[in-house]
C-alpha cells in the first residue's frame, strides 16, 4: 500500500515539475511572458466564459508594451503562443519573411476529414499552388459577375425591412444579416439558394448555427491529443453531422451541375473548371483541383465568408444607429449616388463613388475588428530579426490586430467610432497607424473585395429608405461574444424602424 501512495506520489510530484517546466518554455527562451495559471495557461478566464480568449489577446499585448517589449509569449494551456506587436517586425513577418510562417496550425486530416482539407488550413507549398488556382475567381471581374446575386439577396433583406417597419416591429440586425449574408455566399460557393431570409429555420441555416458556435473542449482536445489517433478515433473538426450534411449538399450539387450540363458565374463553377487536366512533370495526367478539393474549398468560402461579413455588418449598423448624424451622412451619399431617385438599381460601378460609405465600413473593420487575430505557424526555426531569439518551428503566431488598431498611440480616442480617421484629411498619419482588417501580404484574406461589395451593397439596402434607432432592449454600449471565425456584437441587438421621407432626399 505504502508503496502505492509513494509511487503516486512520485507521479504527481513529476507530473507537477514537468508541467511547471512546459511553463517556463518563454522564460527559458529570454521572451517576456504573461503569468501562466496550472492546466489553463493564460486562459483560465476565457475558459470559464468569464474573458473572451480575443480580449485575453488585447491584455498581453498591453502588458507587453508597458515593459517597452516588441513581442511576448502566452500559453493555451500549455501550448506557447508567441504574440508580436511591432508593427515593422509584423509587416517583415508577414511579407519578406513569409514563407517562415507558411502555416496557420489547424486540425485537418487531409484523406479522411474532407473538409478542412482546403487552402486556409493547408502549408507551405501545397497551399502555394491551391492559392494560386483559386486567386482568379476573386478578381474584380468575378467578382462583379456575382453581383446580381449579392442584389438580389439584398433587395430580400430590404422587403423584409419594408415589411417589419410597417408592422412597427423591431428589426434583429444579427439574425436578419446572418440569413442575408448565407444566402449571399451559399449561392456563390454551393450554388443553391438557401432562403435564409424567407425560412431562417432551413436546414443549412440550422447545421450552420452548430458550425459557428465556439467549442472550446474540442479545440482543447486538439492541442492534447495526436490528431492522428483523433482521426482514428472517428474525431472530426467540425462533427460527423455537419461534415456529411456539407458533403451531401455539395456532391449533389457537382452532380447536377455535371448531369444537366448547368454552368453559372458562382466560385463553385470556377472550382469545377479547374477540374480539367494538366501534365505532371512525371509525364502523367492530373486535375488541376481534385473533386474533393472543390468540396472543401466551397466549403471553406462558405465558413470564412458568412459569419465575418455578418459580424461586420452587425457592427456597422449597431454604429449607425448608436451615430444617427453619421447614419443620415451615409443615407445622402446613397440617395447622390441613386441621382436622387427612388426606384434608382445601384449599379457594380456606382459602389466606388460610395466614398463616406466605404469610411464608415473602414471605421467598422478598425474599431470591431471581427477577425481579432492574424494566425500563423511557424515552419522554419526564425531568428528574430535585431535579437538572439529563435522561434521554434511549430510555434503558434497571434498577431494582435483588434489590439492594434485600438491602440491610443496609432489612433487619437481609438474607441470613439469617427469615420474621418479613413478621410482624405488623416491620409498622412494613416501611414503609419497598422490598419490589416484582412490581414497582410501574399496570405491575406482571399475574399476581402467580394466581402466589401457585399458590405457596401447591403448598407445601400438597409439605409436608402429607412431609419434605425437602438431599441430599449439593445445596449447603448457595445459588447462582444464570440464565434469560431469572428467576434461579433453580443446578445440580440434590436433596432426601432422609420421609413425615411422621401422628400428630404430628392
Ligand atoms: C469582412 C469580412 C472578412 C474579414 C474581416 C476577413 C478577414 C480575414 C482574415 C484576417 C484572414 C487571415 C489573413 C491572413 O492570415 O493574413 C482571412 C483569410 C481568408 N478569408 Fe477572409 N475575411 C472576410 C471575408 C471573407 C469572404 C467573404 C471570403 C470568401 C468568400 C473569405 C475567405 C477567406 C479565405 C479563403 C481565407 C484564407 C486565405 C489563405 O489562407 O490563403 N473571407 N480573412
Amino acid at each position: 500500500m505504502l508503496a502505492i501512495i509513494s509511487l503516486l506520489l512520485a507521479l504527481v510530484i513529476g507530473a507537477s515539475f514537468y508541467l511547471k517546466w512546459k511553463h517556463s518554455y518563454w522564460s527559458r527562451r529570454g521572451v517576456p511572458y504573461m503569468e501562466p495559471e496550472f492546466f489553463f495557461g493564460n486562459f483560465k478566464k476565457a475558459s470559464l466564459g468569464k474573458m473572451l480568449p480575443s480580449e485575453v489577446i488585447v491584455k498581453a499585448y498591453y502588458e507587453f508594451k508597458s515593459i517597452g517589449a516588441k513581442f511576448g509569449g502566452i500559453y493555451f494551456a500549455y501550448t506557447p503562443i508567441w504574440i508580436p506587436l511591432d508593427t515593422a517586425l509584423i509587416k517583415q513577418l508577414l511579407q519578406k519573411d513569409y514563407w517562415n510562417f507558411a502555416g496557420r496550425g489547424n486540425f485537418y486530416h487531409h484523406k479522411n476529414d474532407i473538409l478542412t482539407n482546403h487552402l486556409a488550413f493547408s502549408e507551405g507549398a501545397g497551399w502555394k499552388s491551391l492559392r494560386a488556382k483559386l486567386s482568379p475567381a476573386f478578381s474584380s471581374g468575378k467578382v462583379k459577375n456575382m453581383f446580381h446575386i449579392i442584389d438580389r439577396v439584398g433587395d430580400q433583406a430590404e422587403s423584409i425591412v419594408m415589411d417589419l417597419c410597417k408592422r412597427n416591429q423591431p428589426l434583429s440586425i444579427k439574425e436578419v444579416q446572418a440569413c442575408f449574408s448565407i444566402d449571399v455566399i451559399a449561392s456563390c460557393a454551393f450554388g443553391i439558394d438557401s432562403n435564409s431570409l424567407d425560412n431562417p429555420n432551413n436546414e443549412l441555416r440550422q447545421h450552420s448555427r452548430k458550425l459557428f458556435t465556439p467549442n472550446f473542449l474540442s479545440r482543447l482536445l486538439e492541442q492534447f491529443v495526436n490528431w492522428d489517433v483523433l482521426n482514428f478515433l472517428g474525431y472530426s473538426g467540425l462533427g460527423k453531422d455537419a461534415d456529411n450534411f456539407f458533403v451531401k449538399l455539395i456532391s449533389d450539387m457537382i452532380n447536377y451541375r455535371d448531369k444537366n450540363n448547368v454552368t453559372r458565374q458562382d466560385f463553385l463553377q470556377l472550382m469545377l473548371n479547374l477540374r480539367q487536366k494538366e501534365n505532371t512533370a512525371d509525364g502523367n495526367e492530373k486535375n488541376v483541383l481534385a473533386r474533393d478539393e472543390v468540396i472543401s474549398n466551397s466549403f471553406l468560402l462558405y465558413g470564412a465568408g458568412s459569419g465575418t461579413v455578418s459580424s461586420n455588418m452587425s457592427f456597422l449598423m449597431y454604429e449607425m444607429a448608436r451615430h444617427p448624424e453619421i447614419q443620415e451622412k451615409a443615407r445622402r451619399e446613397i440617395w447622390e449616388v441613386c441621382k436622387y431617385d427612388p426606384e434608382y438599381k445601384v449599379t457594380y460601378e456606382d459602389l466606388h463613388n460610395l466614398k463616406y460609405c466605404d469610411m464608415i465600413i473602414n471605421e467598422t473593420l478598425r474599431i470591431h475588428t471581427s477577425v481579432t487575430e492574424v494566425r500563423r505557424m511557424c515552419t522554419t526555426d526564425y531568428q528574430v530579426p535585431g535579437t538572439n531569439v529563435t522561434i521554434q518551428k511549430g510555434t503558434f503566431v497571434l498577431i494582435p490586430i483588434w489590439a492594434l488598431h485600438n491602440d491610443p498611440d496609432y489612433y487619437e480616442n481609438p474607441k470613439e467610432f469617427n469615420p474621418e480617421n479613413f478621410g482624405e484629411e488623416k491620409k498622412a498619419d494613416r501611414k503609419n497607424a497598422p490598419f490589416f482588417p484582412f490581414g497582410e501580404g501574399i496570405r491575406s484574406c482571399i475574399g476581402m473585395r467580394f466581402a466589401l461589395i457585399q458590405m457596401k451593397l447591403a448598407m445601400v439596402k438597409y439605409l436608402k429608405h429607412f431609419k434605425y434607432e437602438l431599441n430599449s432592449k439593445t445596449p447603448k454600449d457595445i459588447q462582444y461574444e464570440a464565434s469560431p471565425v469572428a467576434i461579433e456584437p453580443k446578445g440580440n441587438v434590436l433596432f426601432d424602424i422609420k421609413k425615411v421621407d422621401i422628400e428630404n432626399y430628392i
